[in-house]
């Protein structure tokens, strides 16, 4: 067993509501019953990370832990060699004792985008579903959230939050490694809930909606992200197969649909506030993440379109509020 000051901190956050039972995810012991094979991997970087406390943390204007003048040249090549270890970093930029992480995605560009549309988070509990390696559930307690949660199945994403997390231990930032339909419904909790990135993966938007209501007390706010195509109110676009060469790319709504689906959940007062064309300085291969990224996914020919001959992705951010 490893550190459990996560588990103990989220248990007591958690005690007597309505979410009490999910403790159980971000403990050790689900961890090591799940048998993933990045479990070893993940386990031998955790030995290998030096005990280092930041002089100074930054979660306000970007990601950043600490500096280079924190640590001796033997503890930076130690978390550099970590950090390593959990190449690909898809979420980021992350500063860690000076080991610039820099991601695929500028995660930075989308919270950017949305922070001067959102209610602030000073003292909100706050879901982030969907979370990836946490970098957003940061931001937002960056900007003064009081507890967030983020969710994601991805084991991979988890261990890169957990190398994240040893060093940031005393903040109520956590991430349970499951989906939201391994939650209990209806806990009514969070001020605040982030669905971005998520709805186009998920085979039933609709399940998906109503569960992020559910989880929305009355008159608490949803922050959804998603891909959009052109077109009128009902349209959406259902792939043939692959899109951008992703294989699992459900519905593409226009912005009129997103709406609409949002409205047909019981949302209110909704309302898009930035529709935007995804770019290469945003989504990027790196150092970091040397693999195929959004350029791969483009026609040869014609940036306007998927290399399957689909529009290109364009993002819209859309907020709305479950009735008070
Ligand atoms: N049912 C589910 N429940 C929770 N998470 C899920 C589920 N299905 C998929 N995921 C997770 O949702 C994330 C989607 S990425 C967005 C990251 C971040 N939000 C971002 O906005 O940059 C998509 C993108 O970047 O295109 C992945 O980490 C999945 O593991």
């Amino acid at each position: 067993m490893r550190d459990t000051t996560a588990d103990v901190r989220l248990a007591e956050i958690l005690h007597g509501g309505p979410l009490e039972d999910i403790t159980y995810f971000a403990s050790e012991t689900y961890l090591y019953s799940r048998k993933h094979g990045l479990t070893d991997r993940w386990l031998a970087m955790y030995d290998a990370l030096p005990d280092v406390t930041p002089s100074s943390i930054d979660l306000e204007s970007m990601v950043r832990i600490g500096t280079r003048d924190d640590v001796s040249e033997e503890q930076y090549q130690n978390i550099l060699a970590a950090a390593r270890t959990q190449i690909p970093w898809r979420k980021g930029p992350w500063s860690l004792f000076g080991v610039e992480i820099d991601s695929e995605w500028r995660s930075d560009m989308k919270w950017d985008r949305l922070l001067p549309h959102i209610s602030p988070l000073a003292g909100r509990r706050v879901m982030d579903v969907g979370s990836g390696n946490a970098y957003h559930c940061y931001r937002a307690y960056g900007e003064g959230a009081r507890f967030v949660l983020g969710v994601d199945p991805h084991p991979a994403y988890f261990f890169q939050y957990r190398l994240i997390q040893h060093y940031l231990r005393e903040l109520p930032v956590f991430v349970v490694p499951v989906t939201l339909d391994q939650f209990p419904s209806k806990s009514a909790w969070f001020d605040t809930v982030f669905s971005m990135g998520v709805l186009y993966h998920r085979r039933s938007p609709f399940d998906h909606l109503f569960q992020l209501f559910e989880s929305l007390r009355p008159g608490g706010e949803l922050i959804l992200e998603t891909l959009v195509v052109d077109g009128e109110e009902g349209y959406a676009l259902t792939p043939p197969d692959r899109y951008c060469r992703m294989h699992n790319v459900w519905f593409l709504p226009s912005v009129a649909t997103t709406e609409s689906w949002l409205r047909r959940c019981g949302f209110e007062n909704i309302r898009t506030v930035d529709v935007n064309v995804t770019c290469q300085a945003e989504q990027r291969t790196t150092e970091w993440m040397p693999f195929q990224s959004l350029i791969d996914g483009l026609h040869p020919d014609n940036p306007a379109l998927s290399i399957e001959g689909l529009p290109a992705p364009k993002r819209a951010i859309t907020i709305a509020n479950v009735p008070a």
